[in-house]
């Protein structure tokens, strides 16, 4: 089958993958449209990273099939590989090339790659470009692995962990090269832990948690299936009269952990919560509040939180 433009730029339908007893990867479909950035979330081991290989064709799914670009990942590989970017391995890397050699050096492999100079500008290492991959510091080294999926011009690309180790001023610049990137038509595939970059970028995002799909939606949609909008939180100096805080209307869920108290609901919880406890003459200190955030929304699809290991449920 040819890659056709009505094609989804990815199409994973009930990908599996075992490693000996471990199962990575369970019943994973997803449908990524040309031009979305699509998130990937979940926590460690969750089966991220198996997901996207599978679907880069750097892996062989036991069951499913992945196309992308209506490509076969397996069949078409040849074709594959001038229309998905992807990061290389840092151990396939030389470590003896300069960053300049090793943009030309995998330049080559395309027909018609971005200019060396502008791809290097582009992610912030022009002072380094004579820099070889051994001297290269944490940060550097992963915006060279991402200019490296970029220089084919891929019309899909899958990033993992884009920003890990990138300082706030690195991260933006990234930011920013995704937004153009996501213009001028490109689909991405966003593997990542960071909740922030995930909620401000991603069109849609899938849930992974112990290697399914727990929910796939946009971070808007999936924030409101936390349950609730915002929360309030404080520190109770004196006692709270029992229910009080349980019979407000705005409040769904009321928890209490020594003397700090936190309360999930929506309206104006933050005024309800404030004038019930000063009404009861509780002293309240420390008072603030949250709008609810993926992590929240994750907790109450998974029952899990994503950044431990613990369960709450
Ligand atoms: N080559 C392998 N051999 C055996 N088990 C593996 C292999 N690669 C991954 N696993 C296991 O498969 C599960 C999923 O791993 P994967 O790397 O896909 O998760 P992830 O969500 O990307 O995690 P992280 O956020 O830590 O990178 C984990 O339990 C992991 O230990």
């Amino acid at each position: 089958m040819h890659a056709t433009t009505s094609s989804p730029a990815v199409e994973a339908d009930r990908l599996h993958k075992r490693y000996r007893s471990k199962v990575a990867v369970e019943e994973v479909s997803l449908s990524v449209a040309v031009g979305e950035i699509f998130g990937i979330l979940g926590r460690n081991g969750a089966g991220k990273t198996t997901t996207v290989e599978l679907i880069a064709g750097l892996r062989r799914p036991d069951r499913g099939t992945v196309r992308v670009l209506g490509l076969d990942t397996r069949r078409d590989r040849a074709r594959l590989r001038q229309v998905l970017g992807v990061q290389p391995q840092e151990a396939t890397l030389h470590s003896a090339l300069t960053v300049t050699e090793l943009v030309r050096l995998y330049g080559s492999f395309y027909r018609d790659p971005l200019p060396t100079g502008d791809l290097i500008e582009s992610v912030g290492l022009t002072a380094s470009h004579r820099t070889r991959f051994e001297n290269l510091s944490g940060g550097q080294r992963q915006r060279l692995s991402i200019a490296l999926a970029l220089v084919g011009r891929p019309r899909v690309v899958i990033l993992d962990e884009l920003t890990t180790g990138l300082d706030p001023e690195a991260r933006r610049q990234m930011w920013t090269t995704l937004e153009r990137l996501r213009e001028s038509g490109v689909t991405v595939l966003l593997v990542s832990h960071a909740m922030e970059e995930i909620e401000r970028l991603c069109d849609r995002v899938a849930l992974l948690d112990e290697g399914r799909v727990a929910a796939l939606d946009s971070p808007s949609g999936l924030v409101r299936r936390a349950g609730f909008a915002q929360r309030v939180i404080f520190r109770a100096a004196t006692p709270v009269p029992d229910g009080l805080l349980e019979g407000l209307d705005e409040a769904e869920r009321v928890r209490a952990d020594g003397d700090r108290v936190v309360v999930e609901g929506r309206g104006d919880l933050l005024q309800a919560v404030s004038v019930a406890l000063v009404r009861a003459g509780v002293v309240a200190t420390e008072t603030r509040s949250e709008q609810a955030g993926l992590d929240d929304a994750f907790v109450a699809l998974t029952g899990h939180r994503l950044d431990t290991e613990e369960t709450i449920r």
